[in-house]
């Protein structure tokens, strides 16, 4: 059942679950903080939709760039409340949530999370921790991609040819050769733990100086690929494509003038959109939608996950061979077109607490 479908009884204790009112003319400005109480109703109140009330626990940058003023206005309006999670006291003693949002590391937290899961299992956790962990290597990062061998008739979905290195950094020429692959080669931190580290990528010109590079790695093709990617967000079963500018093409010619190691730290955030540039055609095209319909299909039921984003791009030169580079959780929605509508419009279907446990 949606919220818009779902009219609740009135009282007046002023507690969330116990009492639901819309005032008249005035619309009540609610804190993040103490969103979950409400004061008493005005006379003239109407009974209403009950609220649905989100528990955040978000970095201080995800706060800013995610709850930004149109989404929190939005969704009062459609009766999601968004509430800090104070990590500093215990989470039962919060709420009562419906969906708690969360992208946060640590075990503590994680074991804080998976005791709430198991006493309200009522409530959804966006998303499961053990699911978000898998995006935390870029080795299973892409496995489910590969596993998945997309092809049809829209173009073909595949990784770049990848190597892991797990510590010494000697025996990288030899086995680049050995799994041959070709230069020039992106090498990024095996770990994707959103530190700033995990975004310090490097890429290495000629088979020398990948002995400088430092393990733990994944060792990945460089695919040319015209300097622009595509960035598909994915929020449950809604998908967004933007394009964004990327690494340039790397010619024979400069790969043979080249040696070294070049270090390019967190391009993917430094990259402007490339939405509205003039582009050659071949390159801007969006991938076909009915192929990335069925990539975030299958990759949301791969990983488990609801709230991710991915990077692809089109090997330069070619209609449709893509490969997917890159896949982050809970990525910077902000920067998603028409992000607060697509993001309350999926709160909502996920409802209600209390209705998800009576039909267990
Ligand atoms: N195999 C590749 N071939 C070509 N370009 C690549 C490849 N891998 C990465 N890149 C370029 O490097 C950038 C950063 O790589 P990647 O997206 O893997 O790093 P990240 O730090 O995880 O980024 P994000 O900030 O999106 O999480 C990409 O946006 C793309 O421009
Ligand atoms: O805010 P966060 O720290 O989560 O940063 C994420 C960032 O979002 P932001 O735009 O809000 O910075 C994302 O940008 P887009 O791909 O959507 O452009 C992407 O770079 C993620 O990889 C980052 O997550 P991390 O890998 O560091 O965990
Ligand atoms: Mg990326
Ligand atoms: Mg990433």
């Amino acid at each position: 059942m949606r919220l818009e479908d779902e009219i609740v009884p009135f009282h007046r204790s002023g507690k969330r679950g116990e009492e639901e009112y819309v005032g008249g003319e005035e619309e009540e400005e609610v804190s993040s903080i103490d969103a979950g109480f409400f004061p008493p109703p005005p006379h003239n109140a109407l009974p209403v939709q009950r609220n649905v009330v989100v528990g955040y626990a978000l970095t201080s940058k995800k706060v800013k760039s995610f709850l930004q003023p149109k989404l929190e206005g939005l969704a009062r309006k459609k009766g999601i409340l968004f509430v800090a999670i104070d990590q500093n006291r215990p989470l039962s003693e919060q709420g009562p949530f419906d969906i708690v949002l969360h992208k946060l590391t640590g075990k503590e937290w994680l074991q804080i999370l998976e005791d709430y899961r198991r006493t309200y299992p009522e409530v959804t956790i966006l998303d499961p921790p053990d699911a978000i962990q898998h995006l935390h290597n870029r080795q299973s990062m892409l496995q489910c991609v590969a596993d998945m061998n997309l092809s049809n008739s829209y173009g073909k979905v595949d990784i770049p040819r990848q190597l892991v290195i797990k510590k010494d950094a000697a025996c990288i020429p030899d086995a680049v050769t050995n799994a041959g692959l070709m230069l020039p080669i992106v090498a990024k931190p095996l770990v994707a733990d959103g530190s700033a580290k995990s975004h310090e990528l490097s890429l290495a010109y000629d088979q020398n100086s990948l002995q400088k590079l430092e393990p733990p790695l994944v060792l990945q093709e460089f695919v040319n690929h015209g300097g622009v990617l595509f960035k598909v967000y994915i929020v449950g079963e809604t998908i967004k494509v933007v394009r964004r500018f990327s690494l340039p093409d790397v010619c024979k010619r400069e790969l043979c003038n080249s040696a070294g190691v070049f270090r390019f730290p967190r391009v993917s955030c430094a990259a402007a959109s490339a939405d509205g540039a003039d582009l050659d055609p071949g390159v801007a095209e969006l991938p076909p939608q009915p192929l990335l319909e069925k990539l975030s299909k299958e990759l949301r039921r791969r990983l488990g996950l609801r709230l991710f984003n991915l990077d692809i791009i089109r090997e330069h030169g070619t209609r449709d061979q893509f490969y997917v580079i890159d896949i982050n959780y809970f990525p910077g929605y902000g920067k998603m077109p028409e992000y607060e509508h697509i993001f309350t419009d999926f709160l909502l279907s996920l409802g209600h607490s209390e209705y998800k446990k009576r039909s267990f």
